[in-house]
């Protein structure tokens, strides 16, 4: 038992060990508790601090972040910007070399020029001691140029005289003779229809070689012109005959008005000399009298006025530099029925009288109220002739076709003196579109014209008209034929008075002037025998002789 009792004994022992090891134990627990408590507030507190670190951290580091964001897009920006600085420093590289090779150049060229500079400088002193002695030749020529000034006028005066004996050689009636072309409405209506568009240009030229007449122009010197005409006699054979004049020059249908104007220059240039000067243009309606003295209204075709009227200007300025000043006037006058109109007017046609005035004295003769227009320049000339022809179209309207069967006259008259000299001088050119002349029948009887009617028109005013036509152009024929008998003969009336177109022009037919006659032909052969008349007229005309051309020359 004891041992019973002392294993209770021990046991209690034990259990009482165990016991306090077990009140020790909870003891120890609850400190232990207890620290663990504070160990777990302490880790929750650490964990808190933790967890508010690692935000802070999380923040800052997104900072960080965004900061090497914004960083690296500003060291890429900086990148880009050095690049393009680097490209910047090539091209400015590039340039300095350009720059630098062509400053080289620029010091090269500047030491050329600072060589060429010296050079010039030293050419300039040369040249102004040359200057120097040019002034002083200058004024040696001066000299010199001005007694060739007076040289020049001198032989102006020659060039005059020469000028007037080629003339006189010549002749003072001269005669020249222009056929016209055929044109389109020559030919019959049914064959043309429209010319230009239904008929070939091959048909067209045959059609105009069958209505020519049979002309020719046999000489270089284009002063012949030969008609030929076949009849059948009464034994039934052909007989062929040839017509022959000579004029002092013949211009075929081809000629142009330029060509025709050459001839006719001098005659202009003696106008501005102080010669009267008239040219006529004879022949019958149709054959292109108009169409020489006024022409169309281009530079081609513009007639023998625009052209005279030019050349008067011309000649004009250039003798200003001999000392000459010239005054213009012209006037444009018709005659029609024995009646002169002044074409240039504003009146009704043929109401206002108007007469004509000689002036003894100084040889020169004036119309009574008619417009006298200053001239300033040609195309006012050309003004005034498509006034005039207009004035005589509205005229026209009411009595046909009245260009025909009127004369118009164009008168232009120049006045010049010369400072230097002490000279004046008047001339006077007069340019005359005659009345067709196939209404006379021209017999060369006494003197040129006692010319026939021969047509028996019964129409009154028809027969006033060819009378007055035929009455003028005989009136002229006798004065120009009685002008030739007196230069042979001497003394010797001359009748002016029997027309007003000679009375008209008496100063300018006189034997003191100069005359030119154009004789327009037509090319048809429906107009031979009117042509073959014309011509004989012409040549009449041709074979007199009218004296010496004096001029209008004062003073001196
Ligand atoms: N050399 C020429 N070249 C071209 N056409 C011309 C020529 N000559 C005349 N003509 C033309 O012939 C026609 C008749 O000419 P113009 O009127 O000049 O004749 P005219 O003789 O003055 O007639 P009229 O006596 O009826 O006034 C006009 O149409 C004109 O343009």
């Amino acid at each position: 038992m004891d041992i019973e009792q002392a294993k209770v004994v021990s046991l209690q022992e034990k259990h009482q060990t165990l016991e306090r090891q077990l009140s020790e134990a909870k003891e120890q627990d609850l400190t232990r508790r207890a620290e663990l408590n504070i160990a777990s507030d302490e880790i929750a507190n650490m964990k808190k601090k933790h967890a508010k670190e690692v935000t802070d951290l999380e923040i800052e580091l997104d900072r960080k972040e965004r900061m090497w964001k914004d960083a690296s897009e500003e060291v890429k920006e900086l990148r880009r910007d050095l690049e393009r600085e680097r490209e910047n420093v090539s091209v400015l590289k590039a340039t300095v070399n350009v720059q630098s090779s062509s400053q080289l150049t620029i010091t090269a060229e500047n030491t050329a020029l600072k060589a060429q500079y010296s050079a010039l400088q030293g050419e300039h002193e040369a040249s102004l001691k040359r200057n120097s002695e040019l002034t002083t030749k200058m004024e040696e020529m001066q000299k010199n140029l001005e007694a060739a000034r007076w040289e020049a006028m001198e032989s102006e005066a020659i060039r005059r005289k020469l000028h007037n004996m080629v003339q006189e050689l010549k002749g003072n009636i001269r005669v020249f003779c222009r056929v016209r072309p055929v044109l389109s409405s020559d030919l019959p209506e049914s064959s043309t229809g429209s010319p230009s568009s239904s008929t070939s240009p091959e048909d067209f030229e045959k059609l105009q070689e069958e209505l020519k007449a049979n002309m020719s122009f046999p000489d270089r010197d284009h002063k012949e012109i030969v008609l030929r005409s076949s009849s059948e006699s009464a034994t039934g054979q052909e007989r062929i005959e040839n017509y022959n004049f000579s004029f002092d020059r013949v211009f075929r249908p081809e000629s142009t008005q330029a060509q025709v104007f050459e001839e006719i220059s001098m005659l202009a240039q003696s106008c501005i000399d102080g010669y009267n000067v008239c040219i006529f243009a004879y022949g019958q309606t149709g054959s292109g009298k108009s169409f020489t003295m006024e022409g169309g209204l281009s530079e081609a075709t513009q007639g023998m006025i625009p052209r005279a009227v030019e050349q008067v200007f011309r000649g004009a300025e250039q003798l200003k530099t001999k000392g000459w000043e010239y005054k213009m006037e012209g006037q444009f006058v018709e005659i029609y029925n024995e009646t002169i109109n002044d074409l240039l007017g504003k009146g009704e046609f043929d109401k206002k009288k108007h007469e004509i005035k000689h002036d003894v004295k100084t040889g020169s003769t004036r119309v009574t109220d008619i417009m006298v227009v200053p001239l300033q320049s040609p195309t006012q000339v050309r003004t005034l002739l498509s006034s005039a022809q207009s004035r005589r179209s509205v005229a026209a309207t009411l009595m046909n076709e009245r260009s025909s069967r009127s004369h118009s006259v164009f008168t232009l008259r120049i006045s010049g003196s010369n400072a230097s000299t002490g000279e004046t001088c008047e001339g006077c050119l007069n340019l005359v579109d005659l009345a067709g002349s196939e209404r006379i029948n021209v017999s060369f009887g006494s003197g040129f014209g006692t010319g026939g009617l021969g047509n028996g028109s019964a129409d009154k005013e028809r027969l006033k008209e060819t009378q007055s036509i035929n009455r003028s152009l005989s009136a002229l024929g006798d004065v120009i034929a009685a002008l030739g008998e007196k230069s042979e003969r001497g003394d010797k009336h001359i009748p002016y008075r029997n027309s007003k177109l000679t009375y008209l022009l008496q100063n300018s037919l006189s034997g003191n002037s100069k005359t030119l006659m154009v004789l327009n032909l037509s090319p048809l052969a429906a107009h031979m025998s009117e042509s073959l008349t014309s011509l004989r007229f012409a040549t009449k005309v041709n074979n007199t002789t009218i004296g010496t051309a004096k001029k209008q020359i004062r003073g001196s």
